[in-house]
């Protein structure tokens, strides 16, 4: 279970996001939503200790800021919005990176690490690029290697940045997917930004908006996603309808 309570967080002295309380049970998905650097990301930070914070995030009770960096890397798989890929690594080689926090000291990895590296590459469509440097990728197909790494990293918590951005319709949904039968089969918790509001109605549990750095709305999706708010918050016309399977779907609505 992730605990964040009465959390701020922000750059040299600006706060970027305050007084976040929000608990994620094991195996639940949370995803934060709202305008652009309202700071979703910044939240996402403080959870994977790269910026720091007050108030408290526990992981299982433990404070995050007492973890390890060895520790941390095993139970927090991070994807941030736009990594910085290193050069001369092949897909393969950069999602065994994400072995690194399991494997002993000066340990190399052993078979059952390419059998799973292999197995994520497979279900993340990336099986015929396992060999591909990363500089010759597409956006979407880089997107997918990161997750990949993270994904390697078989940590009981995900936390995805947009992890859908760049990725055509069909990608993002067996991307989400993937995530939501880990969820499933292995209690992994999720905590992910999202922009896509429909996207993020039918996969998280509850949602988080924030506006300004500070929390406007939180709970079940169909009790957060109102026209209202859309319009409040994102500035934006937009209809909120109920798809025949009840989750609710964000559309625009064109002007005139
Ligand atoms: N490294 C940084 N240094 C200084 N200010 C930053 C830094 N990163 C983000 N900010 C500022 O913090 C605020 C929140 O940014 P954050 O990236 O958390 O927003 P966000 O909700 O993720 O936005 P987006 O949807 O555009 O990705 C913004 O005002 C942003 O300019």
């Amino acid at each position: 279970m992730l605990e964040i309570n009465q959390v701020s967080a922000g750059y040299r002295g600006r706060i970027a996001v305050a007084d976040v309380t929000v608990t994620v049970p094991q195996g639940s998905w949370l995803a934060v939503i709202g305008p652009n650097g309202a700071g979703k990301s910044t939240l996402l930070k403080a959870v994977a200790n790269a910026v720091p914070h007050t108030g408290t995030i526990t992981l299982s009770g433990t404070p995050v800021t007492t973890l390890t960096n060895r520790a941390r890397a095993r139970q927090i798989g991070y994807a941030p919005q736009t990594p910085t890929l290193p050069e001369g690594l092949t897909v393969t080689d950069y999602a065994l990176l994400g072995r690194t926090p399991h494997l002993g000291f000066l340990a190399r990895e052993g078979t059952s690490d390419l059998t799973l590296v292999a197995d994520v590459l497979a279900r993340l469509d990336l099986a015929h690029l396992a060999d591909r440097p990363l500089p010759t990728l597409s956006g979407g197909e880089r997107q997918r290697a990161v997750l990949a790494r993270v994904l390697a990293q078989q940590a009981g918590l995900l936390l995805l940045d947009e992890p859908t951005t760049g990725l055509d319709i069909g990608h993002a949904q067996s991307l989400l997917d993937l995530v939501d039968r880990l969820r499933l089969a292995d209690g992994t918790t999720v905590v992910s930004t999202l922009h896509d509001l429909t996207l993020a109605g039918q996969y998280a549990d509850q949602l988080l908006m924030l506006d300004g750095g500070r929390v406007v709305a939180a709970g079940a999706p169909a009790e957060v996603l109102t026209a209202e708010r859309v319009s409040r918050h994102y500035g934006a016309r937009a209809e909120v309808l109920t798809a025949p399977d009840g989750s609710r779907v964000v559309t625009p609505v064109r002007a005139g």
